[in-house]
């Protein structure tokens, strides 16, 4: 009461004093009616019979309360509630805490608690009781009887523990596992650990409480000494840590707990006699000792613990209905091409001629003797066209110097088409390549059936041919991710895009690869048309999937620069980082199809002449290109752009960035070959598919596989001949800068916001052109192309003009300004 009347003071100054009088009247109450029921309860029997005479002042009552306390008890025990009174009793209690603003208790769930057992309880000690007695009160014997006509005995008993076991779960939401925890923490209890300790009374229980207390203090004092010598532990008093706890049980205690004082700190005294060594971590002896008591559980969260979401649980229960989504279903009968389709070029095996290996070999000591440069090894290595000669330099010679002569050697040996590698990167080596007088032809036969071919897992898989070693090499397009490729015309450029083709062909379906084929030679690819329904994209209403008219390229490239933006939004939409987590994420199907996701294939732009396309359509073509190359990889989209002129205003700076991996076959000079590969070598390679392949950091010269006009025809009737879709793939409509295009009137609710900005800018550069709106507005091609447009229907420039820019119809900022006016008029 005193401490209540106390909080009541304390908090006097915020609460204000009708919430204290009811606060305190609740508490009261709560009081009066526990020690009213208490008394009931002992008296019951005798009251009870004095029940009715409340006005008879010669009647006594023994309650504490008097007749008021048996009143009250009759009325919440027997009449009632039987013992669940006192829950009422505590709800008092606790409504006057809260009225206080004192929050022991949380309102809701004590409530909660409290009706369930205001309610349960009455019936369970009516069950128990059979009505005998006041444990469950009237209400509790009734609601039994009624129960127990209509259930049963067993069902009234099973209702009882059906639901006292659904209010443990619900209320404190307990599963298998949080039960299972729970246990393991009862396990891990301090009082698990003094096991053998427990006392038996209720004092001991209270002894031990204190021991408890005393031993924290003393394992923070060993743990935090280290160092402490045999001396130092002498003056640590078990029994004085005790004594607080002598009880008259002392006798039995001491015994019990010294036991774990020896358990706890042996060894650090057992150290201590040798006190010139410093003292080992005491904290590890302890630990140890306790972890041999007790079981030590680890818990690993299983995939069933976590809460799957309705999502999830859709799409899996969709792949266990259907499987997992097969891309390849449409063309589930799609026979891939077999290497038979290929032709066989006989024996590939290398030959080696003696006398030619010691003529070259000759030939080269004399000459580096020359530049002084001795040699005190020398090692063939022979590959399909060339030899590698790799030189170890005579001791005190440097690499260094050899590589200042390298022009000069390249000089004299240049005759023989000779290239000089110093250092081999990697070794401490000279190499030198010469060409073989007989080549041995690397056929796309023999490297289409190699096992590392076949056995590639890659996204892209590219046999190019063979190294220097003759060994097949392959690399994966969707790490490249773009390729550009040059080389003189007649070195086996057309050969390198068909065998990057058939690579691509041999190792994925139709469903999982598309080709976009610009051919402005309108030959080189024109085999490919056979299998327009299989691998090939187009743009919706053309009728050739292979492009030849430079015009209609620069609509594709903007359609696929809309496809990339399209495949943006829907990796966006699932969460996905690239087209593999996506493709991956549609097949487990969990990604619908109703919110416009598709499976997306991989789809590989080709340009045959990218050097044609840029003298016609210039600017217009490079940006979407760029664009594609910077931002496609991702979404799949990947570049091979070809080009007989390696000149700087076609491989433009902005191209060289964004390709990375690039190849090279014979170019005239080796300003070309820097052009291509930032380095000379180009120049000396002997054509016929020699190759040079840079991936952004290493050169690796190859001899590019052959695959001649007829074994692609091959392919490409054997594919064509299969079920193929209805139609090639479809690329998204583009309706930008087209020659054929009409544009409407000029509608001023559809201007765009920067349609001002942008006349402005056409008008004081004098420049029709939708890249230079780009670049300058900072704008995807497909506004700019809008807003161009939109110029030309409010007669700012003129019509579509092929690769060059629109003509300008306004000629000063003062006549736009006027146009402006008359158009807000309109
Ligand atoms: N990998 C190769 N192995 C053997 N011979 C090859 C190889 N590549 C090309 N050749 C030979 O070189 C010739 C020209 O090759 P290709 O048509 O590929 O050259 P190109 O660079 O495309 O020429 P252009 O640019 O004029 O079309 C081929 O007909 C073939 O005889």
């Amino acid at each position: 009461m005193n401490n209540e009347q106390n909080t009541t003071q304390n908090s006097s100054k915020i609460i204000s004093k009708p919430r204290i009088i009811s606060g305190v009247t609740l508490i009261i109450l709560s009081i009066v009616l526990t020690l009213s029921f208490v008394s009931y309860l002992m008296n019951w029997k005798a009251d009870q019979s004095q029940a009715g005479t409340m006005a008879d002042k010669t009647v006594e009552s023994s309650n504490l309360f008097g007749k008021i306390g048996d009143w009250l008890g009759n009325l919440f025990i027997f009449e009632s509630i039987g013992v669940a009174a006192f829950v009422v009793a505590f709800l008092f209690f606790v409504f006057g805490t809260l009225v206080f603003k004192k929050n022991y208790f949380k309102p809701w769930k004590t409530i909660s608690h409290s009706l369930f057992f205001i309610c349960w309880t009455p019936i369970f000690f009516g069950a128990v009781t059979n009505g005998e007695g006041v444990l469950g009160g009237v209400y509790g014997y009734q609601i039994m009887d009624y129960l127990k006509s209509y259930i049963g005995s067993v069902g009234l008993w099973m209702v009882l523990l059906v639901s006292f076991a659904l209010y443990f779960v619900l209320e404190f939401n307990l599963r298998p596992s949080s039960i299972k925890n729970k246990l393991n923490d009862i396990n891990d209890n301090t009082f698990g650990k003094l096991k053998g300790l427990m006392p038996n009374s209720e004092e001991e229980f209270d002894a031990d409480e204190e021991l408890e207390k005393e031993i924290v203090p003393e394992k923070l004092v060993v743990k935090e000494t280290p160092a402490k010598t045999e001396n130092d532990f002498s003056n640590i008093k078990v029994t004085q840590e005790f004594e607080p706890i002598k009880t008259p049980n002392q006798t039995s205690f001491k015994e019990e707990i010294i036991e774990p004082i020896k358990e706890i700190i042996p060894e650090p005294i057992v150290l201590s006699s040798t006190p010139s060594e410093p003292q080992k971590p005491m904290v590890q002896t302890p630990v140890a000792k306790v972890e041999d008591d007790f079981a030590f559980n680890v818990e690993i969260k299983k995939d069933e613990d976590f809460p799957v979401t309705s999502e999830q649980q859709k799409s899996d229960d969709l792949v266990s209905k259907h499987g997992l989504y097969d891309h390849k279903l449409d063309l589930a009968k799609f026979q891939m091409p077999s290497v038979e389709l290929l032709k066989d070029y006989g024996n590939e095996e290398i030959t080696i001629n003696k006398d030619e290996l010691e003529e070259n070999k000759n030939r080269i000591v004399g000459l580096l003797k020359t530049f002084n440069v001795g040699i005190s090894e020398i090692k063939a290595t022979i590959g399909p066209t060339v030899t590698l000669y790799e030189i170890v330099p005579e001791a005190g010679i440097r690499v260094s110097a050899i590589k200042k002569l390298q022009d000069d050697i390249a000089l004299n040996l240049s005759a023989l088409g000779i290239r000089i590698i110093a250092p081999m990167p990697g070794k401490g080596t000279i190499g030198i390549e010469v060409p073989r007088k007989n080549p041995t032809m690397v056929s796309m036969r023999s490297v289409v059936a190699s096992p590392k071919f076949q056995s590639a897992d890659m996204d892209l898989p590219i046999v190019f041919g063979r190294t220097i070693s003759n060994e097949v090499f392959v690399a994966d397009l969707a790490k490249m991710p773009h390729l550009l490729m040059a080389g003189a015309t007649g070195q086996g450029k057309s050969v390198g895009i068909n065998a990057i083709l058939t690579s691509l062909i041999y190792k994925k379906h139709p469903s999982e690869l598309k080709f976009v084929m610009v051919d402005p030679k309108k030959v080189e690819l024109s085999l490919y048309s056979k299998i327009e329904r299989h691998y090939l994209a187009k743009l919706p209403d053309t009728e050739d999937a292979i492009i030849t008219d430079n015009a209609k390229v620069i609509n594709t490239l903007n359609s696929l620069c809309i496809e990339m933006d399209q495949r943006y939004d829907l990796l966006k939409n699932a969460f996905c980082k690239n087209i593999k987590e996506y493709n991956a994420k549609f097949a487990q199907r969990k990604l619908n199809p109703e919110n416009g996701h598709r499976y997306l294939p991989y789809i590989v732009l080709v340009v045959d002449e990218f050097a044609d396309l840029i003298m016609t359509a210039g600017k217009e073509v490079e940006h979407p290109i760029a664009r594609l190359a910077q931002l496609a990889r991702a979404i799949g989209i990947h570049l091979i752009v070809a080009t007989q002129r390696p000149s700087v205003n076609v491989i433009t700076g902005m191209i060289k960035a964004n390709f990375p991996a690039r190849i090279a076959f014979r170019v005239i000079s080796g300003v070309d070959s820097k052009t291509i590969l930032d380095s000379p070598g180009a120049e000396q390679l002997v054509g016929r598919g020699d190759m040079l392949y840079f991936n952004g950091n290493d050169l690796t010269r190859l001899q590019c596989a052959f695959v001649d006009t007829p074994e692609v025809e091959r392919i490409a009737e054997f594919v064509g001949e299969q079920k193929g879709y209805p139609d090639a793939y479809l690329l998204p409509e583009y309706s930008g800068d087209e020659g054929s295009s009409t544009v409407g009137a000029f509608d001023p609710n559809e201007k765009d916001q920067l349609f001002e900005d942008a006349a402005r800018i056409v008008i004081s550069t004098q420049q029709g052109s939708t890249s230079m709106l780009q670049r300058q507005l900072k704008l995807g091609y497909n506004r700019a192309g809008r807003i161009m447009d939109q110029l030309e229907a409010a007669g700012v420039v003129g019509g579509f003009n092929g690769a060059k820019a629109r003509e300008v119809l306004i000629s000063d900022l003062g006549s736009l300004e006027r146009l402006f006016d008359e158009l807000k008029g309109r």
